[in-house]
């Protein structure tokens, strides 16, 4: 089966610096694909260049659904990102404060000059948020429910693939579990691909299929299913990287 997002060889360079250093993985569709790592290791640098907003090294390839994006124009490139769509870790920062819910979630459509009636109340809908809420503004909502809306922004093209940086660590606990829920429930409806980074394992155990690991350096030391991730990791950064996990989760007397 052809995956719906196949990376190969990525480099990315800051300055004369590389962040992303040949990293390569695939998501398939209805997978969640994690990409985990300590601070810095190059995670959101590898998601920024994936959705065609870091332009990566000559020789990266990053291919949707077989077709090669890397050196697409920004004409190209818009029509073949309706397919894959980003959701950020800061709720409130991702939509923009003087627009409403609903102008905001629609503003990709009125962009790809779709027709916009009606949708905000159906993806208003989709992620559990009431369409009443339409006309709010995005203080006026929680944590959250701003990050509902992100998502709901994010369906609005009808997206194969979602690339969720760290969509839920700047939520409350207690509302962290309901995004979750929905995101996992958006997959098994839609069949969404997951592109998800994230620094809570526990979470990662929770919801990915298989796991990229990213050392500093930019790159990729292990890929493996979660279960065997988790279990026997093979790699000595990843066994590090999961006991560090072990140790900071450990309650402090
Ligand atoms: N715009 C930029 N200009 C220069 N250096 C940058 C830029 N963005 C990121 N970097 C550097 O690139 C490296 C990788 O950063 P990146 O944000 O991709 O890592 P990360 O794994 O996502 O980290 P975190 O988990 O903290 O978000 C870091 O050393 C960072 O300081």
């Amino acid at each position: 089966m052809k995956p719906l997002l196949d990376v190969t060889d990525l480099v990315v360079r800051h300055g004369d610096r590389t962040v992303v250093d040949r990293v390569s993985f695939r998501v398939d569709a209805g997978e969640t694909l994690a990409l985990i790592g300590e601070s810095g290791a190059g995670k959101s640098s590898t998601a920024l260049a994936v959705l065609g907003l870091l332009r990566p090294e000559p020789g990266s390839s990053v291919r949707f659904d077989g077709r090669e994006t890397v050196g697409l124009s920004g004409r190209q490139m818009r029509g073949v990102r309706a397919q894959f769509q980003p959701v950020f870790q800061d709720p409130y920062g991702s939509l923009t404060p003087r627009k409403t819910i609903g102008d905001t979630i629609t503003e990709p459509l009125r962009v790809h000059r779709r027709p916009v009636a009606g949708r905000a109340a159906e993806l208003m809908e989709l992620v559990g948020l009431d369409p009443a809420l339409a006309d709010r503004l995005p203080h006026e909502l929680s944590g959250g429910q701003c990050q509902r809306a992100g998502i709901a922004r994010a369906l609005a093209l009808g997206p194969r693939l979602l690339v969720l940086d760290e969509p839920v660590s700047a939520l409350d606990p207690s509302v962290r579990s309901g995004i979750v829920n929905l995101l996992t429930g958006l997959q098994d409806r839609l069949g969404l691909g997951y592109l998800f980074i994230c620094h809570d394992l526990p979470l990662v155990r929770h919801i990915a299929h298989r796991v990229a690991v990213m050392a500093p350096g930019g790159r990729v030391v292990e890929t493996a299913t979660a279960h065997a991730l988790f279990t026997a990791p093979q790699d000595p950064y990843t066994r590090d990287l999961l006991a560090a996990a072990v140790h900071h989760a450990r309650p402090t007397v």
